[in-house]
Formats: structure tokens, C-alpha cells, sequence
């Protein structure tokens, strides 16, 4: 079992397979970076794999793959088999921005992915353009509808922004509702890479919008996320992440690696430990080690409320 330096157990890990994205958001990467860290200095599957080994011989028991765009990584079905073969029953999930679904959705469930969460921000399409950078909103709703046919269990996630997509929270909920996918309201975290000019709307904005067509009610936290469940009067369940608050890092049970091997225990600090070099020397042993003292130092919790710094760590490189 893996404990934290808090007596948390830590079960699930995050997996960033690259940094690199096909959209451009105004809240995430609203300009291609100026450089990407070269392809010989990520980890392969192969190297990603031994370490998701280890880890969830020690524990982990819910995986996620990420990005930037994950599926712009050539040959992601083939890691979500070798993960999926390592052991049965394990929660193996993925965040995409859904583009490339429509070619890879079947493929990604026959490899053993069981849950696909998948960004959309606004059913308009210069709306989906305006925030993308790219008109992408066909292609990503052909997308969901190939994860629906191919049975993978679906959430979506929104973050959103002042001015741009407030007025569709209704439309977008009512979007997911029919279709019974749990919709998730991301407040917009601030980051040094975001667009200056990208302003969100925090969890009491977006339930006063709910409020003015329906009734719900706030459920109990259970479990580990970070996201607020609230049930509206017909049953239906949506979320609200507010990672601004820090009432659910008591419970935190989460682990991010990157591509490039850095093993991030907290997505608000810039703290993080490499294995790369331990890795590539296939020295599992000493990167159980880091993997156990990025654990004892993994922060209490967040720190937006006291004094409201900015991530100075790019959402599209820890995934999110
Ligand atoms: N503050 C904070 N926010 C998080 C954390 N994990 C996820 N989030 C937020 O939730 C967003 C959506 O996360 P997803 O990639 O869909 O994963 P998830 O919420 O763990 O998904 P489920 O397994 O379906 O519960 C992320 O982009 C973050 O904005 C966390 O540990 N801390
Ligand atoms: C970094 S993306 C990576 C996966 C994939 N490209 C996608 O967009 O789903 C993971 C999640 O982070 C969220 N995200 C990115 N930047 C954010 C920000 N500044 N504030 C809140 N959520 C953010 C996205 O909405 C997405 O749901
Ligand atoms: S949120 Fe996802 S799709 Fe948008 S720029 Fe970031 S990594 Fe790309
Ligand atoms: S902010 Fe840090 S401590 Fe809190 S849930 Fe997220 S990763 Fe865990």
C-alpha cells in the first residue's frame, strides 16, 4: 500500500503521455509553447510501463492517461492494452479533448479502456472555435458519440469563462443529461500559460445559472475527488470542481507522472522529483524510492484560498 506523508493512501495515477496538444485553449495553451521537450527525452511506453508496474504492484489501482492531447501520441491503444493486460479490475481511464476520437474510440475499448472523459466546452461552434483556437466542435461531438458507440462510460468536463460560454452551462448540462453523461464544471484554474484575458466563473456562479431552471440538491463528498456532486429532482447528477476550496485534499488519494518522467505530488506546487534517469537505467528500485519520498513529501493541501498564487506549472504538462 502506498501512505503519504499524511496518512493518505494513494491509489491513483495520473499519467501524462505527452505536453503536446492540437487545440490551443485560451485556459490551458492559448499559444504553441516555444519549445516542446524533444521525443527522445520522454519516456517510451515500454519505460512508462515498468513504473505503472511497480506502482500498482504497490498499490495504485486506478490509472488515468492524460496530456496535453494523449491521443496525439502515436499508438496510445497499444499502452492502454499493455496497461489494461497488467491487471484485471484496474480503473483505467482517459482525458482527451476528443478530436481524434471518431478514428481511435473502438480501438481504445477493444485495448480494455472502460471510462473516457472528454472536454467540451460549448455546443455552438465559433463559441467551441473562439476557445480552441480551431473549429473543432463537429469532429469532438463525432467523437463523444464514437465513445458512446463503443461503449466506454463517458463524463464531460467545462470550464466556464466569463462572456464566452457562461450562457450555455444550461444548454450544456441539458446536452449530457439526455444522453446520461455526467457533466463536471471545472472552475477555471489561473495559470502563468493561460490567455490573460480568460476570466472563470466559480462554483456559486454556475449553480446560480443551474438555479434559474432547476431545483437540485448538494450531495454528500464521498469518495475521493475533487469534484462536488449535486443531484438535480429527476436524479440526475452533475459536478462542480472547486479547486480554488481544499475540503477534498483531506482525502486526496492522487499521483501525477509526466511524460518526460517527473513524478508531480500535488497539481498546485511546483515541488516534483524525476525518475527519468532512474528509469531509463532500469533501476526500478530507485525509483520506487523517489516514487516513496515524493510520498512523504506530498503537500497537506492546496493553497489557492490563503494566498491565491498562480500555477506557475502548465495544466497540458501535469494533465490536468
Ligand atoms: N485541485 C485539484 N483539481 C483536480 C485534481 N484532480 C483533478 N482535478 C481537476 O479535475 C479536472 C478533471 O479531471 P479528470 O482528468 O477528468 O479526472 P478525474 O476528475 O479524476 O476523473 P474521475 O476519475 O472520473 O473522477 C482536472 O483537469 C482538474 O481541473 C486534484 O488533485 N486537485
Ligand atoms: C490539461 S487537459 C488534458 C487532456 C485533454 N487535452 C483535455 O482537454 O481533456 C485535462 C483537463 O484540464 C482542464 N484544464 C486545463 N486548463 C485548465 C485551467 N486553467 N483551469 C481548469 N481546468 C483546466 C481541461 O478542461 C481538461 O478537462
Ligand atoms: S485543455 Fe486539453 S485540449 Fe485544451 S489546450 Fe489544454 S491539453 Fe489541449
Ligand atoms: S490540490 Fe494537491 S493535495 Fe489537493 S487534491 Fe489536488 S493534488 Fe491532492
Amino acid at each position: 500500500m502506498l501512505i503519504d506523508g499524511h496518512g493518505r493512501k494513494v491509489d491513483y495515477l495520473r499519467v501524462s503521455v505527452t505536453e503536446r496538444c492540437n487545440f490551443r485553449c485560451q485556459y490551458c495553451m492559448p499559444e504553441k509553447p516555444f519549445s516542446w521537450v524533444p521525443r527522445e527525452e520522454l519516456l517510451t511506453y515500454e519505460e512508462l510501463f515498468e513504473f505503472i508496474k511497480v506502482a500498482i504492484d504497490k498499490g495504485i489501482n486506478k490509472v488515468r492517461v492524460t496530456g496535453g492531447e494523449p491521443l496525439l501520441r502515436e499508438g496510445l491503444e497499444n499502452f492502454i492494452r499493455m496497461i489494461s493486460e497488467y491487471k484485471e479490475g484496474l480503473d483505467l481511464a482517459l482525458t482527451t479533448n476528443g478530436y481524434l476520437l471518431p478514428k481511435v474510440a473502438q480501438k481504445l475499448a477493444d485495448a480494455g479502456l472502460k471510462r473516457i472523459n472528454i472536454s467540451l466546452d460549448s455546443l455552438k461552434e465559433e463559441v467551441a472555435a473562439k476557445i480552441a483556437q480551431k473549429n473543432v466542435l463537429k469532429t469532438v461531438l463525432k467523437g463523444i458519440e464514437a465513445a458512446r458507440v463503443a461503449g466506454l462510460k463517458i463524463k464531460i468536463n467545462c470550464v466556464p469563462l466569463k462572456g464566452i460560454n457562461e450562457s450555455e452551462i444550461i444548454d450544456l448540462l441539458e446536452f449530457c443529461k439526455e444522453r446520461g453523461y455526467e457533466i463536471r464544471f471545472i472552475e477555471y484554474m489561473e495559470n502563468d500559460y493561460a490567455s490573460k484575458y480568460a476570466k472563470g466563473l466559480d462554483s456559486v456562479e454556475i449553480q446560480n445559472i443551474i438555479k434559474e431552471k432547476y431545483t437540485f440538491k448538494k450531495l454528500e463528498r464521498c469518495g475521493t475527488s475533487p469534484s462536488q456532486e449535486y443531484e438535480l429532482e429527476d436524479g440526475y447528477k452533475f459536478g462542480i470542481i472547486e479547486p480554488h476550496k481544499d475540503d477534498f485534499c483531506s482525502t486526496c488519494n492522487r499521483i501525477r507522472l509526466t511524460a518526460s518522467g517527473v513524478l508531480i505530488p500535488c497539481l498546485y506546487y511546483e515541488d516534483a522529483q524525476s525518475i527519468k534517469e532512474a528509469i531509463k537505467a532500469k533501476d526500478i528500485k530507485k525509483a520506487v524510492e523517489i516514487l516513496k519520498d515524493v510520498l512523504k513529501n506530498k503537500p497537506e493541501k492546496n493553497r489557492w484560498t490563503e494566498n491565491s498564487e498562480i500555477s506557475a506549472r502548465a495544466f497540458y504538462e501535469t494533465g490536468g
